[in-house]
C-alpha cells in the first residue's frame, strides 16, 4: 500500500520534471527518492564561462592564427555560451600564443549576445585591455606561493597588491572584475595545499572589489574528498554565489568535482571547449574539463545552460581539426563512434 501511494506521490510530482527529463518516467519509485535527496540541492541554471580560447589556446605549442581564434570564438558563442574567454594581455614574452590579444579584442567587438572577458595581471595589462575595446577582465593570484613566482614572477602578497591597483582602476570605469585563485587543492612544487590558504586569498580577491571568484585546481589532482573541505573554507568568507568552479581533468575527476561543487550550492562552472587548455607554468597539469562534457552532465540532470550542445561539437570539432587532432570530449568521441557504428 506503502509503495503504491509512494508511486502516485512519484508520479504528481515527476510530471512536470519529466517534461524536462523524461528518463525520470521510467525509474523506480524507490530510485526516485534517492534521486531526490541525492540531486535536492542543484540548481536550476548553470552559467558556464568558456575559457578554450584563452585557457585552451594558451598552452598549444603551435600558435594558433588570430583568424581561427576569432571563428572559434563565434561558434562558441553560436552555441548559446553566453561568457566566453577570449584572450589574455599578457607579456607575450612569456605566453607568446595570446600575443595577438589585441587583435583579437578588435575582430570580436562587433559579436552580439556574449561577454568577453579578458586576463589581465597587471596596470600594464589592464590598460591594454581597455584600449583594446575589454569591457570585463579577469586577476589571477594563486593559493601557492610557488606557482605565484612561477606563473606571475612574484609573490602572493606582491601580486595582490598589483591587483588592488588593477582593481581600483578598474572601478574608475564601472568594470567587473573576476578573480581567479589557482592551486586550490595542489601545487606542482609543494604539493597540498591548505585550504585555509585558498580561502585567504579568494578573501583578499572578494574584498578588493571582484565581483565572481573562480577556484582553479590547475594541475587537477583535486577529488571530491579534497574539493569539499576546500569550498568550506572558501564558503566562510565569499558568498556561494559569488564563486566559480574551475577544474582541469589530469586525473579524470573534474566531472564529479562538478556535481559535488554543484551540491554544494555553486552554479558558475568554467570549462574549455574540447578540453583544451592548461597553464603553461603549472608542469603536470592537463587540459580543463571539456565543456560538450560538462553540458552533457547538466543536460542529464535537467540543469539549464541555454547551450546547444550540438553547435557546440561543432565549435570543438572546427578547433580540433585546426589542431590536426581528434575531438577530445568524451561526449564528441561518444557521438561519433555511434554515429559510426549506425552505418554498419
Ligand atoms: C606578470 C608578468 C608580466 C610579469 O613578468 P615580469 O617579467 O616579472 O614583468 P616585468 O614587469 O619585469 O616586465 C617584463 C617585460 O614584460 C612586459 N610586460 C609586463 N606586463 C605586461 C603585460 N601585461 N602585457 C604585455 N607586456 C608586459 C614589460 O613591458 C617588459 O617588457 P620588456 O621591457 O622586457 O620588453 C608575466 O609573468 C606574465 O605575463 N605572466 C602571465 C603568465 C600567464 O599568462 N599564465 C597563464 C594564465 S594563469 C592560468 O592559466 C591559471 C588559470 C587562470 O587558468 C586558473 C587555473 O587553472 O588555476
Amino acid at each position: 500500500m506503502t509503495m503504491v501511494m509512494l508511486s502516485v506521490f512519484q508520479h504528481i510530482i515527476t510530471a512536470p520534471i519529466a517534461i524536462i527529463v523524461p528518463q525520470i518516467r521510467s525509474i523506480e519509485t524507490s530510485t526516485f527518492f534517492v534521486c531526490i535527496l541525492v540531486l535536492r540541492n542543484l540548481p536550476a541554471h548553470v552559467k558556464i564561462v568558456e575559457v578554450g580560447p584563452r585557457d585552451g589556446l594558451q598552452n598549444e605549442k603551435e600558435i594558433v592564427p588570430t583568424s581561427t581564434k576569432v571563428q572559434l570564438i563565434k561558434m562558441l558563442v553560436s552555441s548559446g555560451l553566453t561568457v566566453v574567454e577570449a584572450t589574455s594581455f599578457v607579456s607575450p614574452k612569456w605566453v607568446p600564443q595570446l600575443a595577438d590579444a589585441k587583435d583579437v579584442m578588435d575582430a570580436i567587438q562587433n559579436i552580439q549576445g556574449a561577454r568577453f572577458p579578458v586576463l589581465t595581471p597587471n596596470l600594464k595589462g589592464f590598460e591594454a585591455a581597455v584600449s583594446a575595446g575589454a569591457k570585463e577582465v579577469a586577476i589571477f593570484a594563486s593559493a601557492s606561493e610557488s606557482f605565484s613566482k612561477s606563473n606571475i614572477n612574484c609573490s602572493i602578497e606582491d601580486s595582490l597588491a598589483r591587483f588592488r591597483d588593477v582593481v581600483s582602476a578598474a572601478r574608475e570605469i564601472s568594470l567587473p572584475v573576476r578573480g581567479y585563485v589557482s592551486c586550490v587543492v595542489g601545487c606542482p612544487v609543494e604539493g597540498i595545499v591548505p585550504p585555509s590558504k585558498v580561502a585567504y586569498v579568494a578573501k583578499q580577491l572578494f574584498d578588493m572589489g571582484c565581483s565572481e571568484i573562480s577556484l582553479g585546481d590547475t594541475i587537477g589532482v583535486g577529488t571530491p574528498g579534497t574539493v569539499i573541505p576546500m569550498l568550506e573554507n572558501v564558503m566562510n568568507f565569499v558568498p556561494i554565489d559569488n564563486l566559480a568552479v574551475h577544474f582541469h581533468d589530469t586525473y579524470g575527476q573534474a566531472l564529479s568535482n562538478i556535481l559535488t561543487s554543484l551540491q554544494m550550492g555553486i552554479s558558475i562552472v568554467d570549462s574549455s571547449v574540447s578540453g583544451l587548455g592548461g597553464c603553461p607554468y603549472a608542469k603536470g597539469g592537463s587540459g580543463n574539463v571539456a565543456t560538450e562534457d560538462v553540458v552533457y552532465m547538466l543536460n542529464g540532470l535537467g540543469i539549464e545552460t541555454n547551450v546547444d550542445l550540438e553547435k557546440l561539437l561543432l565549435a570543438g570539432d572546427f578547433i580540433c581539426k585546426h589542431l590536426r587532432r581528434p575531438p577530445s570530449s568524451k561526449t564528441a568521441v561518444a557521438l561519433s563512434s555511434k554515429k559510426a557504428n549506425s552505418k554498419l
